[in-house]
């Protein structure tokens, strides 16, 4: 069977060329065998179909060459939609949503049910089978209520309550051992099980982190739509230490949602992760950029 024009490698290269660029491959293959790699897929990155379906592709590639990949994606406009249909405005703080009672239902359906669904698809419509599930399966993310501050002077602020929106507290990855080991895609939405049954709407980025400092995952990719963490000047900043993001941020060159981002990724390699990157999920097939190629395209975050 002729297989399908959109598997077909660009026909703007050579049959040597494609042959040569597999072959160049092979060093990163070996590198990554049998590795875990959590990847964080924002909801912005889905809104474009062609990028989606590439995306899609590129995770069930990952697993076809003996990668075990775990994405955890956001949903962040689909939430919004679906707030704005029902005439609920929704508030943020420092980039959190405030989650009253009645939202975290809605919270839940979009997250678990559309989005989660959507991207497994995505994978699974590519060759690899993925299997949705969210955060409260398996109490693989376990949370408690987050005592937020503002950011800045902490020790001289109450803390704002911003209802059901929860800190992980414990990641159980049995759920995700065991779909590995079937040889299976686990997609997990950011969703928290509290101790008394209560759900939790957990920042997708901030779960995707727990998840890969618990698995011990070799990369945590962050997808965003930036080309990496940008200097004083710009420039993109190939590898990054804890001291050097300290700094940065302190200084202000790190703002707004890329402060919690980096933090994030130093509380993932911290846990357990051998290295966050963070990524430009705009470019098509930057998860094999950055894991096939030698030079990776974005900013690569390893503890000290
Ligand atoms: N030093 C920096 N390098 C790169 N991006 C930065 C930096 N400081 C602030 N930002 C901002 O952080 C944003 C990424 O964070 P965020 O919008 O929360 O991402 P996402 O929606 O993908 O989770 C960038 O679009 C950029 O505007
Ligand atoms: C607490 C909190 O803000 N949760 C997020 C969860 C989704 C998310 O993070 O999605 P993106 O990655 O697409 O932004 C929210 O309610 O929007």
């Amino acid at each position: 069977m002729p297989l399908p024009e959109e598997f077909l490698a660009s026909d703007k290269l050579s049959e040597q060329e494609q042959a040569a660029i597999l072959a160049g491959a092979l060093p990163y293959l070996r590198r990554y065998a049998g590795d875990t790699i959590v990847v964080k897929y924002g909801g912005h990155a889905m809104v474009e179909n062609d990028l989606a379906a590439t995306f899609g592709r590129d995770i069930a590639l990952l697993k076809l060459v003996g990668i075990n990949p775990i994405v955890v994606h956001g949903g962040g406009p689909q939430i919004n939609a679906m707030m704005k249909r029902l005439g609920v405005e929704s508030q943020f703080v420092d980039g959190l949503r405030v989650t009253d009672r009645e939202m975290i239902d809605v919270i839940e359906m979009v997250l678990s049910g559309t989005v989660n669904k959507q991207v497994a698809d995505l994978i699974s419509h590519a060759g690899a089978l993925a299997v949705g599930i969210s955060g409260r399966d398996g109490r693989l993310i376990q949370a408690e209520r987050l005592v937020h501050y503002r950011r800045g002077d902490a020790a001289h602020q109450e803390a704002i309550d911003l209802g059901f929106v929860g800190t992980p507290v414990r990641v159980e990855p049995r759920v995700l051992y065991a779909l590995l080991g079937a040889g299976l895609i686990p997609v997990v939405a950011p969703l928290g099980a509290g101790k008394e049954g209560e759900i939790y709407n957990i920042n997708a980025d901030t779960a995707a982190g727990a998840v890969a400092g618990a698995v011990r995952a070799s990369r945590l990719l962050m997808l965003t739509d930036v080309p990496g963490v940008l200097d004083e000047h710009g420039k993109r900043i190939e590898e990054l230490t804890a001291a050097e993001a300290r700094r940065l941020i302190k200084e202000g060159h790190i703002t707004g949602g890329m402060i919690p981002k980096v933090e994030t990724c130093l509380k993932a390699v911290q846990a357990g992760a051998k290295a966050a990157v963070i990524l430009d999920g705009r470019v098509p097939h930057t998860c094999l950029l950055e894991l096939f190629t030698r030079a990776g395209p974005g900013t690569l975050i390893t503890a000290e």
